[in-house]
């Protein structure tokens, strides 16, 4: 016999705090602020249950549309192509291979695709995407719907003054309607490969917006960066969304809230032989809102911001991210940086909103 079956037992996860949303309406509301406040500076990523507006049904229907999508022949999927969309365009169909786990540009082990909020049908789409236009649309804004309740627990945590709108603030730099990198994302690993190695799938990386949703499903891989410098898998939890804080709400914070690394590899061995799904809501700022410091009473406390010399607008920070993380575009040895300073020299003169 195989001796996988223990491996389950053996796993180590990552300390998460499981946040239960439904006492936001109520007087423990502060309870909720407290423990967001500790995750969100240590980690960087937190479990939330009884939220609002998505029930079950819709989570399985979502990942029932994945498989399908995901089913599809190879050239089909990829007249979907992100890259043929545009230089640093983030829509559409990513394969196996397409981005880089290394500055060496080994590839990656994942595809996915990417569904924006708004314009979606102005895109072509695949299949089982366009079959299921009314439903889409409504996930996407109730994803959205929860985010704008975590963005109220955000401003509350820095304790952004009333004068500049208390809890309110972050939400008028996310309106529904407005363009932005918002993006429902479908991922899929495919079963097998090495027991024997930590495959990675998905490189080390922060997200690029404001935080992100990952519904929570059994087959383990994503991984968190822990202070220690040691990796841990996320634990499922059933009924949950994995939440985590991305690069635009750390520059806003001046780090006080944290955008951790985080990874995708390949299943522990018990789990070895399933093909792994997942679903993930990014929230994004508006594509011409900058990512600068803001001053409220915690985030003058931290030091000054290291991050970059100007700021960037989120959709600069996207494209940049994006170019950075491609195949196509990384040879060895060009870094971030590299990649920075050639997106703030082709700039564009239009209007740039700053924050506070
Ligand atoms: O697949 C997951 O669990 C997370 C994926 C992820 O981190 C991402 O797509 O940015
Ligand atoms: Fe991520």
């Amino acid at each position: 016999m195989a001796a996988t079956h223990s491996t389950a037992d053996k796993l180590e996860f990552a300390p998460l705090e499981v946040i239960d949303l439904s006492l936001l309406n109520t007087p423990r509301r502060h309870e909720v602020i407290t423990q967001v406040d500790k995750a969100c500076r240590e980690i960087g990523f937190f479990a939330i249950v009884n939220f609002p507006a998505i029930s079950r049904e819709d989570v399985d229907r979502a990942f029932e549309i994945s498989k399908n999508l995901f089913a599809l022949p190879l050239e089909e999927k990829k007249k979907f192509d992100m890259e043929a969309r545009g230089k640093g365009n983030y829509f559409g169909y990513k394969a196996v291979g397409q981005q880089t786990l290394d500055s060496q540009g080994t590839p990656d082990g994942n595809e996915f695709f990417n569904t924006p909020k708004t314009d979606t049908w102005l895109l072509p789409q695949p299949e089982p995407i366009l079959s299921n236009r009314e439903f889409l649309d409504s996930f996407l804004s109730r994803c959205h719907a929860i985010c704008t309740e975590l963005l109220e627990i955000f401003a509350e945590v820095v304790e952004v003054p009333l004068a500049e709108g208390g809890k309110e603030f972050f939400k008028q730099y996310h309106r529904y309607q407005e363009r932005s990198g918002d993006q429902l994302r479908m991922v899929r690993v495919q079963s097998g490969g090495d027991e024997s190695a930590e495959q990675l799938k998905m490189a080390a990386h922060t997200d690029f917006g404001t935080t992100t949703l990952v519904f929570s499903q059994p087959v383990m891989g994503l991984q968190i960066e822990l202070n220690d410098g040691t990796w841990k898998y996320v634990r499922h939890h059933e009924g949950a969304i994995i939440v985590n804080i991305g690069d635009a709400m750390q520059f806003w914070t001046n780090g006080y809230l944290r955008s951790n690394f985080h990874r995708v590899v390949r299943p522990p061995a018990h789990q070895n032989h399933l093909t792994r799904y997942s679903l993930v809501y990014f929230l994004r700022p508006e594509n011409s809102v900058l990512l600068n410091p803001i001053k409220t009473p915690k985030t003058i406390q931290m030091p000054p911001a290291a991050h970059m010399e100007t700021a960037v607008t989120a959709e600069e920070w996207i494209k940049l991210k994006v170019l950075s993380s491609l195949r196509s575009n990384v040879k060895s040895g060009e870094d971030l940086a590299k990649v920075n300073a050639r997106i703030s020299a082709t700039r564009g003169q239009d209007i740039k909103r700053a924050v506070m």
